[in-house]
Formats: structure tokens, sequence, C-alpha cells
């Protein structure tokens, strides 16, 4: 199956390319390591891809959308309905993602997964495995045959954009209500209480908030999901938009492309990908620090540092769209800055050097 194949194809991050790669960013005029992060950016995207100059060229955000049965508890400001309502508006250009991808010269891909209604919509990919996932606090989210279609949609979307000439890609989110289950896997996987994982989503106020840790306890208690088993927690606790959300960084993973994961819910998903394949972490990068209750602990499980904190909350791909910009900046250094030789700069004093 897809599945298995994908998680199969996943190898170990190229050390000779990153060793060319951090060599030739050694040679080049300014103090050793002095561009940071931009320096180990520049270094894995080289394992990723094996090429120890890489380039990016074609940017592409895919959005999986998908609705929850569990928004009958009461956990979202948001209406149910949305989620389809902001489909059309994430190709037209109105919406954050939108908005931000365009700034990124990045294209979107908007896929239906899941969502409750028909999106009869020019450009929305329609690839639903089921019309919602169940209501989590009642029951599974998903079957695991289910939550397997989902992944291998996402894995198939991915390949399709890469074949179509991705080089780097960004995920984002749609799901009212998905911010209840992304807590529920981060719960399950981090040993976390409820109490620890739930944060206010699209703002909900203190009311709301008390509902929704009872609602993600109960989840827990009534599903409990095993920590050692991706998919047992994915389709226990999780939902069509996050299997599709895993299974695109592992189809990213298994093509040696960069992976840029958004926010909480993207980063429920990856927690869900590294799970099935841990190999999958060395191809993600954490693009920024979501203003949402639990993202650090995600990160924390993973160990990825976030690019950026501007205090988003919003998902849709919105913060790893912002940081296209950066991955590409820090292939630029690597591929126009001269070395002290070509620019005829007189060498560092070796000995002086902090080792
Ligand atoms: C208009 C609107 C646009 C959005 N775009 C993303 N989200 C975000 O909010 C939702 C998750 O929050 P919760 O769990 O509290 O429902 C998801 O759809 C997520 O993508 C939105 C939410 C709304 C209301
Ligand atoms: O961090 C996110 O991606 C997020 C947080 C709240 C609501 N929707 C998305």
């Amino acid at each position: 199956m897809l599945l298995k194949k994908t998680i199969g194809e996943i190898r170990d991050l190229d050390q000779e390319a990153m060793n060319q790669a951090q060599k030739r960013l050694d040679s080049l005029i300014k103090p050793p390591g002095s561009l940071g992060v931009l320096e180990d950016i520049v270094v894995r995207l080289a394992g990723i891809t094996g090429d120890p100059r890489p380039v990016i060229g074609d940017k592409a955000v895919i959005i999986m959308a998908g609705d929850h049965g569990v928004v009958e508890e009461g956990v979202s400001v948001a209406p149910q309905e949305i989620t389809a309502q902001m489909l059309p508006a994430f190709l037209t250009g109105v919406a954050g993602i939108g908005v931000l991808a365009k700034h990124a010269g990045a294209r979107v891909v908007v896929v239906d997964v899941g969502v409750v209604s028909p999106v009869d919509f020019p450009g929305v990919l329609q690839r639903k495995v089921r019309a919602g996932a169940g209501n989590i606090a009642k029951g599974p989210a998903l079957s695991v045959a289910e939550a397997v279609r989902a992944l291998e949609v996402g894995i198939e979307v991915a390949v399709e954009e890469i074949e179509r000439g991705a080089s780097l890609l960004a995920v984002g989110d749609m799901g009212i209500g998905n911010t209840t289950p992304s807590s529920a896997i981060l719960a399950a996987f981090g040993g976390y209480s409820a109490e620890d994982v739930t944060g206010r989503g699209t703002l909900v106020n203190d009311q709301v908030m008390k509902t929704k840790r009872e609602v993600i306890a109960r989840a827990l208690a009534i599903n409990k999901p095993d920590p050692k088993d991706g998919l047992d927690v994915l389709s226990k606790v999780g939902g069509l938009e996050i299997a599709g959300l895993a299974g695109v960084i592992l189809g990213a993973a298994a093509r040696r492309v960069p992976v840029l994961i958004d926010g909480f819910i993207t980063t429920a998903a990856a927690l869900v990908a590294c799970k099935l394949q841990p190999k999958a972490r060395d191809y993600m990068f954490a693009s920024h620090l979501s203003g949402e209750q639990g993202h650090r602990l995600m990160l924390d499980l993973l160990q990825l540092v976030p690019l950026i904190h501007l205090n988003m909350r919003l998902g849709e791909g919105t913060g790893a769209a912002l940081t296209m910009h950066l991955v590409e900046a820090s292939t630029k250094i690597l591929h126009e800055m001269a070395s002290f030789d070509e620019a005829g700069v007189s060498d560092l004093e070796e000995d002086k050097i902090l080792k």
C-alpha cells in the first residue's frame, strides 16, 4: 500500500551534501556562523535534497480541509459551515493564506479531504474520504481504513505538486473545531493533561474553554489512544485534514523535498507523521510559534525550533507561507556570497577563532 511504501522510502539526510554546504559556508566573507539560523537552514536543505548547493524553485502551500463531529459539543466560536465557505476565499486570494501565499510567490492548493457539505468551487481538489470526522467525545474520529486513506490523499497530493515542479512545500489546515483534536493528539503523544494542551482556538471565552477541556479529557478517556501507535492516535482522536497533512509531510520527505509546518494543527499532523516515521522530522522546518497554548509543547516533542514568533494563530498555512522567503534566502547566501579567496578579502586568523 502507498502509505507503507512511502514510509519505507524516507531516508536519513545526506551527510556528505551537508558537509560540503557547511564547508562552503565557512569559506564565505563573514565571521564563522554569523548568519545564524540561515546557515542551519541551508545545511539542512543540502541534507534533505542531497544537493550541496540547494536551489528553491516553485513553491506550493497545500491546505487540507475537513470537518469535525466534536463541534456539536460547543468547542469553537465558529459555526461548522465556515469550513466550506473559506475554501473559495483561499483560491480567490482574499483569505489570510491567499494574501500571504501570493506575497511568498507560492501557489495555493486546496484539498477537500473531509468537509461535511459538498464544496463545488473550481480548483478545489475533490478527495473527500468521508463527510466529516466522528465526534471524538463519543467515539473514534475515523476508522483505521479511513485514516490510512486520508493519509494517502496527502501523499498523493504532495507527489502531484512535486511532479509539477514544487521544490518547497508549506502545509495549512482548515476545519472548524480542529484545535480540539489537535490538543487531544498532543495530550496522547506527550502524556499531557487536557488542562496543559487546551488553548483558545478561534478565541473562545472562559466558559467554552471549560467545555473544551472537559471534551478533550473525555475524548482521551473514551478512546484510549495508544501513544506508541501513530495510526491509533490519528484514527481515534484526529481528523481527516490532520491525516491528509501528515500524508503531505510523509510524501514530501519520501521525495526529499523540504516542508514548512505551520501552527497548532499542522504540528499535530507532524507529530503523527513522526510517529509513523521518525526520520520525517528532519525534512520539516517549524515556521513559527503559534499563539495557541500548547504549540510550544508540540515543537519541543519534535525538537524543532520555530523560525519566527509573531503571535499568529490563524492556521491555513499563513506562518509557513511567511517563512518561505527565509528558506529561500538561506540558499541565496550559499549561491551568491563570495569566499575570502574569490573576493580578495584577507583570511581570518584561524588560531584566534573560538572552537
Ligand atoms: C473565519 C475563520 C477562518 C479561519 N481560518 C483558519 N481558521 C482556524 O480556526 C479553526 C480552528 O479553531 P477552532 O478549533 O477554535 O474552531 C480552523 O479552521 C483553523 O484553520 C479559521 C477560523 C475561522 C472562524
Ligand atoms: O496555530 C494555529 O494554527 C491555529 C490556532 C488557532 C486556531 N487555528 C489555528
